[in-house]
C-alpha cells in the first residue's frame, strides 16, 4: 500500500466535519495525489446502513456491546469498500473518525473497556492503522453546546448522552493521544474557526512532505 491514511478523531462538536470541508481545497492545492474524503460510521453503502441503524434515537435499547460490534462491523465494510482501494491506488485517504472513536466512546464512554473494543478492532482493521490522527479538541461542555445551537432537535442518539458520557469519552482520548504520541497530534479545537485549520493544514504538510509540496 503507498497512500496516506489520515484520521480526524475528537468529541462531539469538536468541529471536525467543519474544519475538513475548509481544509480540503487547500490540501488539493498541495498535492498532486488524489485525496478522498469518507467518514465512519458511514462511508459505503453498506456501512451507512449501519449508522442509520447506531444513530437512530428510537434504538434506546441497543446493548452497549451491540453497539461496539455494529460500529467494528460498519468500519469494515469502509475499509474493504474505501479505505484500501484508496491507499492501493497511491490516494491520500482522509477519515472523519476510525477506531480511535470506539475506544473513546464504547471503551471509554460506555465501560467496555479500551483493551475489550480495541480487541474486537483488531479483527475489523486487521493491521490497518492511520499515518496520522488529527485530534480536535475540546471540552465535553463546549462541544455539546455547539451540537445544541446546531440542531438541538435533532441530536442523535449518542448526541444526546448524559454530560458523564461526554467527559468519559473526552477522558479516554486524552489517555489515547499520551499512549499514541507519535500518530495522534492534538489540535486546540476551541480556538476561532481559521486557526484550527491552519494548525491541522501545518501537521499535515509538516508530517508528509514528499507528498505536500507545501510542506518544503
Ligand atoms: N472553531 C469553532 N468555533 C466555534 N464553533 C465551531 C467551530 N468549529 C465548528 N463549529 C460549530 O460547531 C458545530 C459542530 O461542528 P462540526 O459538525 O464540524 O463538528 P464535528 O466535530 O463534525 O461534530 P460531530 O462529530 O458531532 O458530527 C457546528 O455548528 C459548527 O459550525
Ligand atoms: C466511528 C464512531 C463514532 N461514534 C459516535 C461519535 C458520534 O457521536 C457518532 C457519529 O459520528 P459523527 O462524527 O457525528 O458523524 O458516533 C462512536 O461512538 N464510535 C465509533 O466508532
Amino acid at each position: 500500500m503507498s497512500g496516506i491514511f489520515i484520521s480526524f478523531e475528537g468529541p462531539d462538536g469538536a468541529g471536525k466535519t467543519t474544519a475538513l470541508n475548509s481544509l480540503l481545497p487547500l490540501l488539493k492545492e498541495e498535492t498532486s495525489k488524489e485525496v478522498v474524503v469518507s467518514r465512519e460510521p458511514g462511508g459505503s453503502p453498506i456501512s451507512e446502513k449501519i449508522r442509520k441503524i447506531i444513530l437512530s434515537i428510537h434504538d434506546q435499547d441497543m446493548d452497549d456491546r451491540t453497539e461496539a460490534l455494529l460500529y467494528a462491523a460498519a468500519r469494515r465494510q469502509h475499509l474493504v469498500d474505501v479505505i484500501l482501494p484508496a491507499l492501493n491506488e497511491d490516494k491520500v485517504m482522509i477519515s472523519d473518525r476510525f477506531v480511535d472513536s470506539s475506544i473513546a466512546y464504547q471503551g471509554g464512554g460506555r465501560q467496555i473497556g479500551t483493551k475489550e473494543v480495541a480487541e474486537i478492532n483488531d479483527f475489523a482493521i486487521n493491521g490497518t492503522i492511520p499515518d496520522l490522527t488529527i485530534y480536535f479538541d475540546v471540552t465535553p461542555e463546549v462541544g455539546i453546546a455547539r451540537i445544541r445551537k446546531d440542531h438541538e432537535g435533532a441530536m442523535d442518539r449518542l448526541e444526546q448522552e448524559k454530560i458523564d458520557f461526554h467527559k468519559r469519552v473526552h477522558e479516554t482520548y486524552q489517555k489515547l493521544i499520551k499512549e499514541n504520541s507519535d500518530r495522534i497530534i492534538r489540535v486546540d479545537a476551541e480556538q476561532k474557526p481559521e486557526k484550527v485549520v491552519s494548525d491541522a493544514l501545518d501537521i499535515i504538510l509538516k508530517r508528509f512532505p514528499k507528498t505536500f509540496n507545501g510542506g518544503k
